[in-house]
C-alpha cells in the first residue's frame, strides 16, 4: 500500500505493522523504522493512512474474523468411517456377516485389536477391513457413515468422533452396539 499521497518528507513512507496492527514510519534510505512521526510531519497523516488501510483490508479482516469464529464455535459436523465388532450382549447381536453373534466382549475386543494392529502396521486400511469384517451395515460402504452432527450417534461414539482430527484413528470405543475403531475422514 503506497503512502505516496501523504506528502511525507523525502525518504519516509508509511507502512503497516501486522504484528502490532498499527501504522509505522519507514525510511527507505536508512531503513530506520519508528512509530512516531518524523520532524515536520503532521501526525494526522497516521489516522488518514490507518483509515485507508483498514477500508482496503476490510474483506481480509472479515474473512479472518469469520475463520476465527468458525474455529472458536467448534466443529459442527464430522465424517467418519468405522469398523464394528459386535458381541453376544450387543444391542442387536446379529449382522450381515453372522445371523447370531456369540463371541464374548473379551473376544470382540481381541478381534478388534488384531485389526487395529494391522492398520497401525500399514498392512491394511480401516476401509479395507471394515468392508469384510465390520458387523455394521456400513461395511457395504467400507465403513463410511457420512457426515453427522452432535446428538445423532450414541454418546461414546460421538464424543470419540468429535475428538479426532481429520485422518486420525481412535482407540477401541465401546457403545451398546459393540466395540469400534473410528477413523475421521471429514
Ligand atoms: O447403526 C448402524 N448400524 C448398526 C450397528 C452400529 N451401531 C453404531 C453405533 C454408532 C455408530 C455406528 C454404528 N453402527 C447395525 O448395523 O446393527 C448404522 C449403519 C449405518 C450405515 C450408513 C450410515 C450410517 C449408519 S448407522
Amino acid at each position: 500500500m503506497s503512502s505516496a499521497n501523504y506528502n511525507l518528507p523525502n525518504d519516509w513512507e508509511l507502512r503497516w505493522s501486522r504484528s502490532r496492527n498499527l501504522p509505522y514510519f519507514y525510511n527507505r534510505i536508512t531503513s530506520e523504522a519508528r512509530w512516531q512521526a518524523p520532524e515536520g510531519v503532521n501526525p494526522s497523516v497516521i489516522l488518514a493512512f490507518q483509515k485507508d488501510y483498514e477500508s482496503q483490508h476490510q474483506h481480509q479482516q472479515d474473512e479472518q474474523i469469520g475463520a476465527t469464529a468458525q474455529q472458536s464455535e467448534g466443529v459442527k459436523r464430522v465424517r467418519v468411517s468405522h469398523l464394528l465388532v459386535k458381541h453376544s450382549e450387543s444391542r442387536r447381536p446379529s449382522s450381515w456377516r453372522e445371523v447370531t453373534i456369540t463371541r464374548t466382549k473379551e473376544e470382540a475386543l481381541k478381534r478388534l485389536e488384531e485389526f487395529q494392529a494391522k492398520i497401525k502396521a500399514g498392512q491394511s486400511t480401516l476401509a479395507e477391513l471394515a468392508a469384510t469384517e465390520s458387523d455394521c451395515s456400513s461395511a457395504k460402504k467400507s465403513g463410511d457413515l457420512g457426515f453427522f452432527e452432535r446428538g445423532q450417534m450414541q454418546p461414546p461414539f460421538e464424543k470419540a468422533s468429535f475428538a479426532l482430527k481429520i485422518g486420525e484413528m481412535s482407540t477401541p470405543v465401546w457403545t451398546e452396539s459393540g466395540v469400534h475403531l473410528i477413523l475421521r475422514t471429514g
